[in-house]
């Protein structure tokens, strides 16, 4: 998986990704990150990226040359590297507000991809023109306003790498499976097995696995469907089998 993220802020997504899982992970030659700067592709004499917006209104806008040209660049840097020439249809993420909003579904379908390219915005936004130009998604990590979209980038970037197989170790991928399954994860414990006078419950020292599962499910379906309703729902539509199997445990209990 290749990352290609375009920004006024290079060094921010950088940093940014040395974090634990995608810094090994792009050691271990899984992923690649390249943060290409969209000021080193202006061609003003002043490294002008932004202007006055149309119409007025506060604060200044992306002009459209540099962050066309800029993407241009990654295209043609990817197709030298795949050695195809023009038909590379590369997905270019926008990240802003008026976005779909980002979910895991979307992480695992996005970690499909061989090539991702992100377009951060900063101020007020990107020109129109170059948005229709090079735009395939519109992405929102949330509905909140935020002061560029290096942010949401490396969000996604996280949440996507999760995805794609290999980065994560096999004890590490336990978390994303729970919430595939569209429930909130259940409370976990670790050592020691008393803290400040708190037990472990008492299941998870069983060593009793299905206990352990049927235990972990129940307290995902309680955490979803305090925090959660309609996720909670959705679950309950598509596992009608679970409740009917409840029920006749709980009449034989009687
Ligand atoms: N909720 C979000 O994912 C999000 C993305 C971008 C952004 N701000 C950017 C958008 C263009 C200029 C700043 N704010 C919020």
């Amino acid at each position: 998986m290749f990352f290609h993220v375009l920004t006024l802020f290079p060094d921010m997504i950088r940093d940014g990704f040395t974090t634990s899982i995608l810094g090994r992970a792009a050691e271990k030659g899984i992923l690649s990150l390249e943060a290409v700067n969209i000021r080193d592709y202006t061609k003003s004499r002043h490294k002008k990226v932004d202007d006055y917006p149309y119409g007025g209104g506060a604060g200044m806008l992306m002009q459209a040359q540099p962050v066309y040209d800029a993407c241009q660049a990654v295209i043609e840097g990817i197709q030298t590297r795949k050695k195809t020439a023009g038909e590379e249809k590369v997905r270019v993420i926008y990240l802003t507000p008026t976005g779909q909003v980002f979910s895991q579904q979307l992480a695992r379908e996005l970690a499909r991809e061989e090539d991702l390219i992100f377009l951060c915005g900063h101020y007020e936004g990107i020109d129109e023109r170059v948005l229709q130009r090079i735009v395939t998604d519109y992405v929102s990590i949330g509905d909140y306003v935020l002061t560029g979209g290096e942010l949401p980038a490396m969000v996604m970037m996280d949440a996507i790498a999760r995805n794609v197989p290999g980065v994560l170790g096999n004890e590490e991928s336990a978390q994303t499976e729970s919430f595939d399954d569209g429930l909130l994860e259940y409370p976990q414990y670790t050592r020691p097995e008393i803290w400040e006078g708190e037990r472990v419950p008492e299941v998870l020292l069983s060593g009793d696995h299905a206990k352990v599962e049927e235990w972990r499910l129940e307290k995902s379906l309680a955490k979803t469907k305090e925090v959660r309703p309609e996720l909670y729902e959705s679950w309950a539509e598509s596992h009608q089998e679970y409740f009917v199997k409840k029920a006749k445990k709980e009449e034989r209990l009687r």
